[in-house]
């Protein structure tokens, strides 16, 4: 796991991001997929919305997905194998690169079929905790023309990720914008924020 944990943080240094396959092994996601939470998502998950508080905003023509947030003291183990990995991570980060990252956010995500994100920033204009975007995906067996790629852009130029089962993507908050792209399935994931502040 180390090693990984290294690949994540030369990753952050030298481009700003990193893409980690295996983050979670095959057994792990089989785990989490048998879940009742993602089976049931159509009654237990709510339409994300954009925005935070009292700026909160549903708007289906910037994003489309279904979210469940995990809360640390009552997630299943299926999930906490995962929220103790990343604050594996997070303790690694902060020793190797010197951060002081204090928490972590992770909700569940489904994007129903032909669902998107469209491009944007993850940090909020009036809260600049979220200092990492990390999100693990969940889908075994996902093919490049059943599209749902995330599309990260660069300075110059864009580059798509495929949302494949286990694969971690792992990147700065407040500088790579990036999008979701529609796809012929529907796409699973833990979606989650590195942060420089405890959560009350
Ligand atoms: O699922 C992804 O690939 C990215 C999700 C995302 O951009 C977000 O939830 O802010
Ligand atoms: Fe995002």
């Amino acid at each position: 796991m180390n090693e990984l944990f290294d690949s994540v943080a030369d990753g952050l240094v030298d481009k700003s991001y990193a893409i980690i396959d295996n983050f979670l092994t095959t057994d792990e996601v089989a785990q989490i997929l048998t879940l009742p939470h993602f089976n049931q998502h159509e009654q237990l998950f709510k339409k994300a919305g954009i925005g935070k508080n009292a700026d909160l905003q549903i708007n289906e023509a910037i994003r489309g997905d279904y979210i469940l947030w995990l809360d640390k003291n009552t997630a299943p183990p299926a999930a906490m194998v995962y929220l103790n990995r990343l604050n594996e991570l997070i303790q690694h980060l902060n020793r190797s690169l010197f951060l002081s990252m204090k928490d972590y956010e992770v909700h569940m995500t489904v994007y129903p079929v032909g669902t998107y994100y469209k491009r944007h920033l993850d940090q909020f204009k009036k809260d600049d905790h979220r200092k990492l975007s990390v999100i693990c995906y969940l889908n075994t067996n996902w093919k490049e023309e059943e599209g749902g790629q995330l599309r990260i852009y660069t300075d110059h130029d864009s580059f798509d990720v495929l949302p494949v089962a286990g694969r971690l993507v792992c990147f700065r908050s407040d500088v790579l914008e990036h999008e979701v792209l529609p796809a012929t399935r529907q796409r699973l994931s833990l979606t989650g924020w590195i942060l420089d502040q405890q959560i009350m």
